[in-house]
């Protein structure tokens, strides 16, 4: 479904400021898997997924997207097949446009009202209730006037609309309060699970890393150091990923908001 082979990206080559941020990656994802990532500051979780996403081209290796190689593929035409949802819930709605226009270009149908039949606005509504969050009932407001967990709930509507490819959830939920965060997480859940889209997703909480999603894996200084599923995952505790964590890297556990996470 999506094979990454040995990508690297090294920042600011040659300079005082380079950093080697992904060094020779390698990862297979099956079709429905739906993998957590989580890793110690500054491992290269969030450029992995901006290699996968086109944010800028890899130095070195593939990548493959069911049938077609997206190596070189522009990150406008990767948009088409590829979801990708960041932390800030500013991010991946227009906050001048109302609910109704978002949906409509999530849809495909250009944001314009015109191009909305009595059909889709039904379709639209039936979805938004989904999110029980009464959103259905506020079609004509601008987005920008949602709090960050209703914006944020509507962006994972908006990029699953037409099921994509591949979805990319970088911390979604760690800015929201914890209630709301836990809401879109099971909305999450829900529709990864209902369209087996094939998903991976950055948490700083272990807890959910190692209970959401059928793979864990963790990322340490640019690789990937652990890549857990099945029987394994699942005799596998907060705690032994830590050990692991210094087992595999020589280090200790350097990201202070995974490790106040209760
Ligand atoms: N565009 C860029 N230019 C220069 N350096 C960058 C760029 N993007 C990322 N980096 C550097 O690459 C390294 C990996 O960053 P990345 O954001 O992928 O880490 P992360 O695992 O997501 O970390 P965190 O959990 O702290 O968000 C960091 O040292 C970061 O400063």
């Amino acid at each position: 479904m999506l094979i990454l082979k040995d990508i690297s990206k090294t920042f600011n080559p040659g300079t005082v400021n380079e950093k080697n941020a992904l060094n020779h990656v390698s990862l297979t994802l099956k079709s429905g898997d739906f993998a957590t990532i989580i890793g110690s500051n500054g491992a290269g979780k969030s450029t992995l997924f901006n290699a996968i996403c086109g944010d800028f081209m890899s130095d070195t290796g593939s990548i493959q997207l069911e049938d077609m190689d997206i190596t070189f593929m522009p990150q406008y035409k990767r948009a088409k097949y590829i979801g990708h949802l960041y932390q800030d819930p500013n991010k991946g709605s227009a906050p001048g446009m109302t609910i109704l226009e978002n949906l409509a270009l999530a849809a495909g149908k250009g944001g314009w009202l015109s191009h909305i039949s009595k059909k889709d606005k039904l379709i639209f509504k039936e979805q938004l209730k989904q999110l029980d969050l009464g959103l259905e009932d506020r079609l004509n407001q601008p987005v920008g006037l949602l709090s960050g967990g209703q914006r944020q709930a509507l962006t994972l509507l908006m990029a699953t609309y037409n099921p994509p490819k591949l979805l990319l959830l970088d911390e979604h939920t760690a800015a929201l309060d914890p209630q709301t965060a836990k809401k879109v997480l099971s909305l999450t859940k829900e529709i990864v699970e209902k369209n087996h889209i094939t998903t991976l997703m950055i948490t700083h909480n272990m807890h959910d890393a190692l209970s959401l999603g059928n793979r864990t894996i963790m990322m340490d200084n640019g690789k990937i150091i652990l890549d857990i599923e099945g029987s394994q995952r699942e005799n596998t505790t907060v705690s032994d990923l830590i050990e692991q964590f210094k087992e595999k890297s020589g280090n200790e556990f350097d990201n202070d908001r995974i490790l106040l996470t209760k």
